[in-house]
């Protein structure tokens, strides 16, 4: 079963006055992973869609949603896939990709048949999803292929590989880039400094963090910070003009997800840490 959510785009200012329950309402992602079912969000930003697959007892089609009026869910999408969990296999118009735990599957527009399942282990399949023009090859992208940033330094407390999985770098897509970073032992900063991109918006999706541990995600204008705690397989949307990072109380890793104007990673309007408000 494909089930979904639907959100609205918002203005700054307007988030400026929202209550800590107003800010996890609209940006906050609370449930993925719910046995046997689909679960998506549908949002107004770039009418980008995120969420995840969990397969327990039997495989799950994915469903054209309401909000698609579509007859299949990638007549004018594509799809990004990252397993998070164990081995699970991905079918695509009756060809077999198995994606093993960190792997990315890539599916193009035009597909009329996509079918998660178990391999023997139990995946956590998360995923997004942004409208599309034309449709590029079905790809599987392992870490092996990805394109590989080592950032920061022990110093900040922010020491991570950023993985570019779903890039133009590696493959091709219309707007949907994704990939995922990990964060070193004992470092907690992501994406410090941060940055915003007003030609993107982009999720983020936290995972591999204890239980009993938490994640402070911040967002907002530099000026007019705001923050969110999370837990594992908990994401968050971030509009385009608004900063993403997060300081873990202990070691986790993400996955980042976006779309909008532009393929260009770099494209960033980075901020110093004392410049934040
Ligand atoms: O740790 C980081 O820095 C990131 O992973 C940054 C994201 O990739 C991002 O925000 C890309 O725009
Ligand atoms: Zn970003």
């Amino acid at each position: 079963m494909t089930k979904s959510e639907f959100r609205y785009a918002h203005h700054p200012n307007d988030v400026k006055r929202y209550t800590t329950e107003e800010l996890r309402e609209h940006f906050l992602i609370p449930e993925l992973f719910v046995k046997d079912e689909i679960r998506l969000t549908y949002t107004m930003y770039d009418r980008y869609i995120a969420g995840g697959a969990f397969p327990v007892s039997k495989p799950l089609k994915l469903e054209a949603i309401n909000e698609l009026k579509a007859e299949n869910f990638l007549d004018r999408r594509e799809l990004g896939v990252i397993n998070v969990g164990g081995k699970g296999k991905i079918t695509v118009d009756g060809t077999v990709y198995e994606i093993g735990h960190k792997e990315a599957l890539y599916v193009g527009k035009g597909a009329k048949e996509v079918i998660f399942d178990k391999n023997g282990e139990q995946p956590y399949f998360y995923i997004n999803s942004a409208p599309a023009h034309q449709s590029y090859p079905t790809k599987k992208v392992t870490k092996n292929e990805a394109e590989i940033v080592e950032l920061g330094d022990s110093k900040y407390s922010n020491k991570r590989i950023i993985n570019k999985l779903l890039v133009n770098s590696v493959i091709e897509t219309c707007q949907l880039q994704m990939g995922m970073t990990e964060l070193q032992d004992g470092n907690v900063w992501n994406t410090m400094p941060p940055h915003t991109h007003e030609r993107r918006m982009e999720v983020y999706f936290y995972f591999d963090l204890e239980v009993g541990q938490s994640i402070s995600h911040f967002m907002g204008q530099p000026h007019e910070t705001r923050h969110i705690f999370m837990k594992n397989h908990q994401a968050v949307i971030s509009p385009e003009w608004s900063i993403h990072a997060g300081a873990g109380t202990s070691n986790y890793t993400f996955i980042w997800g976006m779309a909008g104007e532009n393929l260009d990673y770099s494209d960033m309007d980075k901020v110093s840490p004392d410049e934040l408000k």
